[in-house]
């Protein structure tokens, strides 16, 4: 695929683009959204490209009228009249027309807009944690979020350019019919308008890695300070200053790039002033020489009018074409980018020998001496890892801070791929699933909790269809949340969060995490994976979820991570890491009997919760 490396999915600086491809591509794709754009389209063209004609036959009737030795008041009304009326009857309908059709076409940029949803809800998740990703592709993603520019800019110029095009046609065949250098010099101004245009967007876009950094950064700022979640740090720790200081820096930075771009239009725009002299001198020179040999002056004024309405309409288009071609160029980004394969196309050869395995079976996962290290890294977070999750076990997986405990879940759902050696689930190595089969295996519950601005009942079922309502309350009430749902006027049908509706319900940081736990219940996978489930809650409701946690996980394979060491308790073995990976694995009463590093660990917390208990006594 040209100038896109798959990999990295990162646009090389490449300003050649197919064009007429891309425009193809966007016609196809409009006539399949909305064909009436098509009809109204011919419609706006025929009126729109008959109306400038009247201003250019008006003066030589109405010179001619004014000039004949016997004419009348009257008949200079009459033409005055009936150009009047004819141009308030095409005006009217231009207008008319055009307020049809601009909302379908921002219908079509939303339907656009909506395929890059779906593409980065399917793309495979280690471009989410990717920083460059967004970067690398913002151009293409900006494209449809505009009424201006990008794909809708595209289709409102080619709208608007039919009737230019119909004029401007017409009125070249009328001036070429009088002299063909007039139109020549016209063509010289349009070509240089194009050129000038183009060469600056060219250069806009080379530079758009630059730009889209220097935006990014600047963004960072916007959203810190507007973020109520950074509120309290900023103010305590006096950030304020820093942020003032590094957002001096930020500006310098972003004005450097932004005045290179400047600098270079400006030159370029030079030209084009240039080639508006020579066009200009050479049709008055024409035109003065045509009159002083003979044309009568209703015809010159008829020329002038056309002239200025062709320089008018060639300027109208040259900027429309240089538009089309320069926005065309991130919409092909965007068609680059959603074409792409990012691990959301469902391969016909690999479907084919995609393996599954049997629907209710217990899981077994192998780690199978893999290394991983994140994309774009070279930092090892395992090297040669190997143990296993034996079918029905809870394994509590235990350690220091950054040792790779979340990592190794990512792993093992199938959300980042191992860099050397081989996961197996069953036997059958992950890369052989179907991603869609493989996240329906587990049930997990991560540190960072999402709820989505739905109804409760949608955030647990994760759907918006054949909720099994029975089965929501009951995960409700065993998560500990029942009480909380029965305060609330719709129940489980209160929609949460106020971004979407004025009445929706806040969670708290504990409440949401139950509510985290209550999802993982209904969605009942043949696996649980807990990743610190309990950290925000109060101790109360993190016994409850402890006690039930056999009950949670019953005859499934589970895996817990928490540094909240009394949860090895129920856990049949333990996986302790460190830095360098797995340090001790075995039950808690062989870990503590080898007096090592969990024993310290154990040894640590237990001696501050005794104490406590101690000193309360
Ligand atoms: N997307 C990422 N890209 C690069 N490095 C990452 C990424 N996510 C995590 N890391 C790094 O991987 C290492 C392991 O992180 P991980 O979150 O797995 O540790 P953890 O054991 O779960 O830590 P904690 O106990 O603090 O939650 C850390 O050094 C972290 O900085």
């Amino acid at each position: 695929m040209e100038g896109v490396s798959m990999e990295g999915v990162s646009m090389e600086e490449n300003i050649k683009y197919p064009v007429w491809q891309t425009l193809k591509k966007m016609l196809k794709y409009c006539f399949k959204a909305d064909k009436n754009i098509y009809l109204y389209f011919v419609i706006f063209t025929i009126t729109g490209g008959l109306y400038p004609f009247l201003g250019v036959l008006l003066p030589k009737y109405l010179l001619n009228a004014i000039s004949k030795p016997d004419g009348e008041m009257k008949d200079i009304l009459t033409i005055v009249l009936i150009f009047l009326a004819l141009m308030a009857f095409f005006g009217f309908i231009r207008t008319f027309i055009r307020a049809l059709a601009y909302p379908r076409i921002s219908y079509v940029r939303l339907q656009y807009l909506g395929k890059t949803f779906d593409k980065m809800v399917s793309i495979d998740y280690k471009y989410m944690e990717d920083a460059n990703f967004l970067e690398d592709n913002s151009r293409a993603l900006d494209s449809t979020n505009s009424n201006d520019n990008g794909v809708e800019g595209v289709y409102s110029r080619l709208f608007d350019a039919g009737p230019v095009a119909l004029t401007a046609l017409g009125l070249i065949l009328f001036i070429g019919r009088l002299n063909i250098w007039i139109l020549l010099g016209l063509l010289l101004n349009v070509t240089a308008g194009i050129w000038v245009k183009r060469s600056a967007s060219k250069f806009l876009y080379k530079r758009k890695q630059d730009v889209a950094h220097a935006e990014r950064r600047m963004r960072y700022y916007y959203n810190t300070t507007h973020d109520f979640g950074y509120g309290k740090d900023i103010r305590l720790y006096r950030f304020q200053d820093r942020i003032d200081q590094n957002y001096n820096g930020e500006i310098k930075g972003y004005v450097k790039v932004q005045r290179r771009i400047k600098n270079q239009e400006y030159f370029i725009g030079l030209l084009e002033i240039l080639s508006f002299f020579i066009s200009n001198g050479l049709t008055y020179a024409i035109l003065v020489y045509k009159t002083v040999n003979g044309m009568s002056i209703a015809d010159f004024s008829m020329y002038i009018t056309a002239v200025t309405t062709l320089t008018v309409m060639l300027a109208t288009l040259a900027e429309q074409f240089s538009f089309i071609l320069n926005e065309g160029q991130y919409v092909y980004d965007y068609f680059q980018f959603i074409d792409a394969d990012m691990g959301d196309k469902e391969h016909q050869d690999k479907s084919e020998k995609v393996k599954s395995i049997k629907e209710r079976e217990t899981l077994e996962i192998v780690f199978d001496n893999v290394s991983f290290c994140y994309p774009g890294t070279d930092k090892y977070i395992f090297k040669n890892l190997n143990f296993t999750i034996h079918k029905g076990e809870k394994l509590a997986i235990v350690g220091i801070n950054g040792a790779g405990k979340s990592t190794l879940v990512k792993l093992m759902m199938g959300l980042f791929d191992v860099t050397e050696g081989e996961i197996r689930i069953n036997g059958i190595p992950i890369g052989e699933f179907n991603k869609k089969e493989l996240y329906a295996m587990f049930s997990a519950v991560f540190q960072e909790i999402n709820v989505l601005a739905y109804t409760v009942k949608e955030n647990i079922a994760c759907s918006s269809i054949d909720i099994n309502e029975e089965k929501v309350t009951n995960a409700l009430e065993k998560v500990g949340l029942k009480n909380k749902i029965n305060t609330l006027p719709k129940g489980i049908n209160q929609t949460m969060l106020k971004v979407i509706e004025e009445d929706g319900v806040e969670f708290s940081g504990g409440e949401s995490q139950k509510l985290a736990i209550a999802r993982a219940l209904y969605k009942d996978a043949r696996m649980v994976v807990m990743d610190e489930p309990t950290a925000a809650l109060d101790a109360l409701a993190e016994a409850e979820i402890y006690e039930s946690f056999s009950d949670l996980v019953e005859g499934k394979t589970a895996v817990y991570i928490s540094h909240r060491l009394a949860s090895t308790k129920f856990c049949d073995r333990i996986a302790f890491f460190d830095g360098d990976g797995l340090r001790e694995y075995g039950s808690h009463e062989e870990l503590m009997d080898a007096k090592g590093a969990y024993y310290n660990m154990f040894m640590i917390q237990g001696k501050y919760y005794n104490e406590e208990v101690a000193v309360s006594e």
